[in-house]
């Protein structure tokens, strides 16, 4: 594997693109070892009410959007993403809770 290049030492648009699939490989990373934390918290909440957590959620903004602007980012954008996954990780957190207790 070759090093990792800064953006400026990037001449052309597969230096770019080898890059991007770099770092697209470490969110997915990253992506995975939150989702198994959501998984957990889905085993720890007990009524499928609880999967849509409105004061964690915009805690969770608020951090997220002041992050992106201390990095320079667009925090809208950064809000966005964060909302899709969360509005996910509701959805995903329901199903298993809710089928947990028809189990019982
Ligand atoms: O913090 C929680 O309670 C979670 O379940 C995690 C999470 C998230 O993905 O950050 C997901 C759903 C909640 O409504 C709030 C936040």
């Amino acid at each position: 594997m070759t090093a990792a290049k800064l953006p400026a030492e990037c001449d052309t648009k597969d230096d770019v693109r080898a890059e991007i699939d770099r770092i697209d490989q470490a969110l997915l990373n990253l992506f995975a070892e939150r989702h198994g934390y959501v998984t957990r918290m889905a085993e720890i909440k007990t009524d499928p009410h609880e999967a849509f957590d409105p004061a964690r959620i915009e805690a969770v903004i608020g951090k997220v959007r002041q992050l992106s602007l201390d990095l320079d980012l667009d925090e809208d954008q950064a809000e966005l993403i964060w909302r899709t996954l969360i509005n996910w990780n509701i959805n995903y957190e329901k199903g298993i809770i809710a089928a947990r207790k028809r189990a019982k």
